[in-house]
């Protein structure tokens, strides 16, 4: 993995480094070339040059020569030998490249010389002599060339035929005038000139350093394809060096054909190459200069852009560790960039709103979930978190903390009679209350219906606990007023102890829920502690309902009659069936001891039809008998009456059992009615059809109101035995009575009072205008057996 900066600076290096090589290198051939060629046309220019003066150096030789023999054949017939040597010597100190002058005899003796000092001629050119002697040729005669000590000379002969003389001209070839001028320029130059003889070795070169006639081996291969144009070739010369040449043959000229000479010259490439070199060099140092500035720039764009994705990648990274509120602030001069930049930022608005959105529908689940809508205090999950919380606090610091239960009384009969929303806003006015007893720190919850915790930490002592359940209490207990509706609402309060009571969480719950129970069962507003006792009740409530399960089966239900007495003629009025349960290992429990418990599980249906019947049959015995019972009041529970089938259930019953409706008389309460009141009155009124009357039992405890009464079908009102206890001492008691009594001869009602133990009580009801008295007065409620003897045999 390459970063970015480093890609775009070998990309920087390829785009700009390598064209620019490939730039020079063809720049650089074709300068080459082009060079090669200039170069090569001036080495032509050159061999012509020099082919020229050597055709004219002889040529003027010639000439001379035959001038002198002239002169001399005159001279000779004078025999005027010293001018003869004169003008050998003018000619001799004239030109350069005339190194002698000769007069031989046909013997070839030297008869008159230039230079006094040759008496002899050497053994070259008596060769050449007898060579020019045997050959036909009369003209001028040009030797071959004669090499001595470095230097080349050929030789001029010319035959004075009338004395049988020779003419000799001695011309040094190195000493051409202009010829020299000419080589001598190149001399120590890159240029090279050459003259080479017929047999390729070198005669004269201008190049010192090369040694005359050393072989130039490869000129013969010279050939149409090293040509690169006319007489200009790419050759490798001597010393294997790479070259361009030309060349130029003597032997086009006139007699000088004999010679078979080529002038050469070269240059080395390497030289031309230099030149050009030096010529590209400003080519060079601009695309030098190029690649410099090229990289400043890559450097700077790729930094810029580095620097640009940086920040967005710094901003990404920001954004997916969560911080949603980062932004790229800098504009970009780049358009892809600032368009980026744009999306980006936007794509980071888009995450912050969702995320905001998400964090406030979080709030409002985590709200929804762990807070009681409609109280807004924490629910059955937050409590359980905050118990955990506090149980681990106070285990940390050895501190203890209390565990409240609280249970409204009696709050269903509420909802059920007013409908849920009034037990709402009842609710939300006990919530409000309570909250105000409490201290921040404090946890209070709400676990459903109208069950309540509170978590008290941070303890000073016991007396702290019982002063808020009071307070508790005393502030439920006050008048709740709503929508000029006035509830009176109690409380019961059950609390355990950490760590006193236990130390885990659903210890703690289940003890303060067993301490509630307790408290309801001691009255109402009302709490207590949690102690080892309760636990034993409620270990006998499971044991209890396991034994309701097989009661009946095992008989272990039986029904007692309580007589009701017309107080005013002292005769039974009729008498109500009461269920006793004898249990086998626990002896007798008392109806509203295991009643409640067996609404709960379901079973109260079950019971109830069993003591209707049982009751029912008890009758039909006893008409059957002679005996008149009168009336038989039947206890009803709620959910007895409630059932979809009780009409037809009541009926099968009499029918089973024979007995009459007009037998029967059915007690409702005020508050199971009230809690379902259109309900119980179209049922009320199906059971009234039959002919069974109906009464209302522990009338004053419910809410009942005129109105409510003068539509139900009812026959008899029963004062609750509450009303009674008191009478006639309590004030307010004998008020209420007083006007239980008025109200139900207003609606015309039979009016009986419960619970009269004393004739004290007996004597008030009367005389107030209540005749029919049930209570221990005049017989508590006693067997089948016991009733018949007592009560319908007397
Ligand atoms: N201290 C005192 N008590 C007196 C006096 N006179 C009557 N009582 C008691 O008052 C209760 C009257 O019955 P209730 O109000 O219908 O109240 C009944 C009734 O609501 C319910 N219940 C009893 N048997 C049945 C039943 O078979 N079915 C249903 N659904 N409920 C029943 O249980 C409640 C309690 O029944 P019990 O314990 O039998 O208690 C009976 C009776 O024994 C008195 O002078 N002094």
């Amino acid at each position: 993995m390459f970063s970015l900066m480093t890609k775009l600076f070998f990309a920087g290096v390829f785009i700009s480094v390598v064209p620019l090589f490939i730039y020079q290198y063809i720049s650089f051939e074709q300068s080459s070339k082009t060079l090669q060629l200039t170069y090569a046309k001036e080495l032509k220019h050159k061999t012509e040059l020099t082919t020229l003066l050597i055709n004219q150096a002889i040529s003027h030789r010639s000439s001379d020569l035959n001038i002198i023999a002239g002169g001399v054949g005159e001279l000779l017939s004078l025999k005027n030998y010293k001018t003869i040597e004169k003008q050998f010597n003018n000619l001799a100190l004239n030109k350069n490249d005339v190194n002698s002058l000769t007069l031989l005899d046909k013997e070839a003796r030297v008869l008159i010389a230039s230079d006094k000092s040759r008496k002899n001629i050497s053994s070259e050119v008596r060769n050449i002599l007898t060579t020019y002697k045997s050959s036909a040729i009369n003209e001028v005669y040009l030797s071959e060339l004669v090499t001595n000590n470095d230097e080349a000379y050929i030789y001029m002969i010319k035959k004075m035929i009338d004395y049988d003389y020779f003419l000799v001209i001695e011309i040094n070839i190195k000493n051409i005038d202009l010829l020299l001028s000419n080589f001598d320029d190149e001399v120590n130059g890159d240029k090279a000139i050459y003259i080479i003889d017929k047999n390729n070795n070198i005669i004269i070169s201008s190049d010192k350093t090369k040694k005359i006639m050393a072989s130039f081996t490869d000129i013969d291969k010279l050939n149409s394809q090293n040509e690169l144009d006319d007489r200009i070739f790419h050759f490798k010369d001597f010393e294997n060096e790479d070259v361009i040449a030309s060349y130029d043959e003597i032997s086009k000229f006139g007699f000088s054909e004999a010679l078979g000479w080529k002038i050469i010259a070269s240059i080395p490439i390497s030289v031309i190459n230099k030149d050009v070199s030096k010529s590209l060099a400003i080519n060079k140092k601009v695309s030098i200069l190029i690649v410099i500035i090229t990289f400043l720039i890559l450097t700077l764009l790729s930094r810029n852009i580095v620097k640009s994705i940086q920040k967005v990648v710094d901003v990404a990274n920001k954004i997916s560790s969560g911080d949603y509120s980062a932004r790229v602030e800098d504009k970009n001069t780049t358009t892809e960039f600032n368009t980026l930049l744009i999306a980006l930022n936007s794509m980071a608005d888009k995450i912050q709103n969702r995320t905001n959105k998400l964090e406030e529908q979080k709030l409002l689940l985590e709200n929804l979930a762990h807070y009681d809508t409609l109280t807004q205090i924490p629910n059955r999950v937050l409590f359980k978190d905050r118990i955990e919380q506090a149980i681990a606090k106070a285990k940390r610091h050895k501190n203890k903390f209390a565990l409240f239960y609280i249970d409204l009384d009696e709050f269903k009969h509420i909802n059920d009679s007013f409908g849920h929303d009034m037990g709402d806003e009842i609710l939300k006015v006990i919530v409000l209350r309570i909250n105000t007893v409490l201290r921040k720190e404090d946890t209070f919850a709400r676990l459903g219906g109208d069950e309540f915790t509170i978590i008290l930490e941070e303890l000073q002592d016991i007396n702290s606990i019982t002063v808020i359940a009071d307070k508790i209490i005393d502030t439920i207990k006050k008048p709740i007023d709503i929508n000029g509706n006035v509830f009176k609402v109690s409380t019961s309060i059950g609390i355990s102890i950490y760590p006193k009571d236990a130390t885990d969480k659903s210890n703690l719950i289940k003890y303060s829920d067993i301490a509630m129970y307790k408290a309801k069962s001691m009255g109402k507003d009302n709490y207590q502690f949690y102690s080892e006792d309760m636990s034993n009740y409620s270990y006998n409530r499971i044991k209890m309902k396991q034994s309701l399960d097989f009661a009946l089966e095992n008989n272990e239900f039986e029904v007692y009659y309580q007589p009701q007495i017309n107080a005013k003629t002292n005769e039974l009025s009729g008498m109500e069936a009461l269920i006793r349960w004898n249990h086998p290992e626990d002896g007798y429990i008392a109806p509203l001891d295991f009643l409640p418990l067996a609404e709960e599980i379901g079973m109260i249906i079950e019971i109830d039809q069993w003591v209707m019947k049982t009751a029912m049959k008890q009758m039909l015995i006893w008409n059957e008998q002679g005996y008149n019972p009168v009336i038989l009041s039947l206890n009803l529970s709620i959910k007895h009456l409630q059932h979809e089938n009780f009409v037809s259930m009541l009926k099968s019953n009499l029918e089973e059992t024979g007995c009459k409706p007009e037998w029967i008389e059915l007690e409702v309460t005020e508050s199971h009615i009230m809690s379902n009141y259109e309900e119980s009155i179209a049922k009320l009124k199906e059971i009234n059809k039959l002919g069974i009357r109906i009464s209302m039992d522990d009338f004053g405890t419910g809410y009942s109101s005129l109105s409510h009464l003068k539509l139900l079908p009812i026959d008899k009102l029963k004062i609750d035995k509450s009303f009674v206890n008191d009478i006639p001492e309590d004030e307010e008691d004998v008020a209420i009575i007083k006007a239980i009594i008025a109200l139900c001869k207003s609606l015309d009602l039979t009016v009986l009072a419960e619970g009269v133990e004393t004739d004290k009580q007996s004597g008030f009801l009367v005389e107030n205008g209540c005749s029919y008295i049930q209570g221990y007065l005049y017989g508590k409620p006693q067997s089948n057996k016991d009733f018949e003897r007592n009560f319908l045999k007397s």
